[in-house]
C-alpha cells in the first residue's frame, strides 16, 4: 500500500531495447483491464515504443513509482537509462542494450525490495546482450535471486493446463546433468509445493521427471533416477509433500495435462519449457518462486526477427501483469 491507500503499482521493465519488450510492455500496460503499472527503462526507448503502439498516450517521467499519473493517457516511467540518447537499432545484440536492460531490472528490484512497487513484471532480455554488457548473470532469475539477498529461487512456467518448475535453468545440458543433484531437486520440489499453495492448491500433487530416457529404465539408461532423484523424492515425501516419480520425461506432461498432477518438476530447461511453450507462447507465464516480492514475465524472448514492426503479440505479457497483480494482492 502507498500513502493514499492505493495498492503499490507494478514495476514493468522494458527489457532489451532491440527486441519486442518495449512494445509489448506498452501494449500491456495500456490494456483496459491492466493493473496500475510504472515503466522502468530508458526514456528514448519508451518513447520509440509509445510512438509505435500507443500514439494516443504520453510518457510522464516520475522520480518515484508512487507518483500518480496525471491522467488516464499518461504512462509513468522511471528513467533508468539516461545514458542512451538514441535508441539502439532493432534486432541486434549490443552492449548498450544489455546495459539498458540491466539498469531497468536493477532499479525495479531496488523499488520492490523497498516496498515501493507491488511486484516486478519483466519484458524479455537478450542473454548475449546482457553478457556483452558484462552482467554476470545469465537471466533475470539468477539476477533476482542475487539482489534479493541470495535467496533460493526456482523458475516456474505455467499456463492453464500445466505447470513446471525447473531443477536447473540457464546452463549447458552437460552442466545440467551434474547440477541436477539431491539439493537442487529438493529446492525445486519445495518451491513447487509452496508455489502451488500460493495458487490456492492446498496439497499439490507434484510429479518429478527423470533425467534419462524412460526415467532410466531401471538403470539400463542411466542411474541418476536411482541414486539421486528417487532419494530426493523420498526425502520430500518424508517432509509431508505429495511427490511421486521419477516419471519418464516424455510422458509425464501428458499425464499432468490430463489432470493427474498439479506441477511437474523438470530436471533441465528444455524438458520443462518445451511442453509449456508448445501449447502456445500466448498462454504461458514465467514466475520466479522464492523471492520476497512478486516477479512474473512472459514465457517468450526478445523476438528480434519481428521487433519494431508492431506485430508482436502482447498476450503473454498481459497474462504476466494479471498474475503479478493477483499474487501481489494475495501478499498484501
Ligand atoms: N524472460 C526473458 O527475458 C526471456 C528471454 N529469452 C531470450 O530471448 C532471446 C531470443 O530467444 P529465442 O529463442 O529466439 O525465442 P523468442 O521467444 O524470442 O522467439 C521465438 C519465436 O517466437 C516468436 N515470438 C516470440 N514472442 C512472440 C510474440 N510475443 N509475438 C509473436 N511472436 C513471438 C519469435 O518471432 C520467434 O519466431 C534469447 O536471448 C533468449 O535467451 C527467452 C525467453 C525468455
Ligand atoms: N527460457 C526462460 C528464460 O530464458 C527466462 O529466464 P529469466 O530471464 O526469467 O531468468
Amino acid at each position: 500500500m502507498i500513502a493514499d491507500n492505493r495498492p503499490a503499482p507494478l514495476a514493468v521493465t522494458l527489457g532489451d531495447p532491440a527486441g519486442i519488450g518495449p512494445e509489448i510492455a506498452l501494449r500491456a500496460v495500456i490494456a483496459p483491464d491492466a493493473p496500475d503499472c510504472v515503466l522502468y527503462g530508458p526514456h528514448v526507448v519508451a518513447e520509440r515504443a509509445r510512438a509505435l503502439v500507443a500514439p494516443d498516450h504520453v510518457l510522464q517521467i516520475v522520480s518515484h513509482p508512487e507518483e500518480p499519473a496525471l491522467s488516464g493517457r499518461h504512462l509513468r516511467l522511471v528513467e533508468t537509462g539516461a545514458a542512451m540518447v538514441t535508441p539502439v537499432p532493432y534486432g541486434a545484440v549490443s552492449q548498450d542494450a544489455g546495459q539498458a536492460a540491466f539498469g531497468a531490472i536493477r532499479a525495479a528490484i531496488d523499488a520492490a525490495m523497498a516496498g515501493q512497487v507491488g511486484g516486478i513484471v519483466t519484458a524479455p532480455i537478450h542473454k548475449e546482450a546482457l553478457s556483452a554488457a558484462g552482467v554476470p548473470f545469465p537471466g533475470h532469475t539468477e539476477m533476482l535471486a542475487h539482489y534479493a539477498g541470495g535467496v533460493e529461487v526456482a523458475m516456474m512456467l505455467a499456463n492453464d493446463v500445466i505447470r513446471t518448475v525447473l531443477v536447473t535453468i540457464h546452463v549447458s545440458l552437460r552442466d545440467a546433468i551434474g547440477m541436477a543433484n539431491h539439493d537442487a531437486n529438493m529446492r525445486a520440489i519445495r518451491l513447487a509445493h509452496q508455489g502451488c499453495q500460493a495458487f490456492g492448491i492446498a496439497a499439490p500433487r507434484i510429479a518429478v521427471a527423470g533425467l534419462n530416457p524412460h526415467a532410466g529404465e531401471g538403470g539400463l539408461f542411466g542411474r541418476e533416477e536411482i541414486e539421486i532423484i528417487a532419494p530426493a523424492i523420498a526425502a520430500a515425501r518424508a517432509e509431508g509433500m505429495d511427490v511421486s516419480g521419477p516419471w519418464p520425461g516424455d510422458t509425464v506432461f501428458m499425464q499432468a495435462r490430463k489432470g493427474q498432477f498439479d506441477v511437474v518438476v523438470a530436471q533441465y530447461h528444455d524438458q520443462g519449457l518445451i511442453p509449456v511453450k508448445y501449447l502456445g507462447l500466448e498462454q504461458g507465464v514465467n514466475i520466479t518462486l522464492g523471492l520476497p516480492f512478486v516477479r512474473t514475465s512472459p514465457d517468450h524472448g526478445t523476438a528480434f526477427d519481428i521487433a519494431g514492426q508492431g506485430v508482436a503479440d502482447p498476450a503473454s505479457m498481459m497474462l504476466a501483469l494479471r498474475h503479478a497483480a493477483t499474487m501481489a494482492a494475495e501478499r498484501r
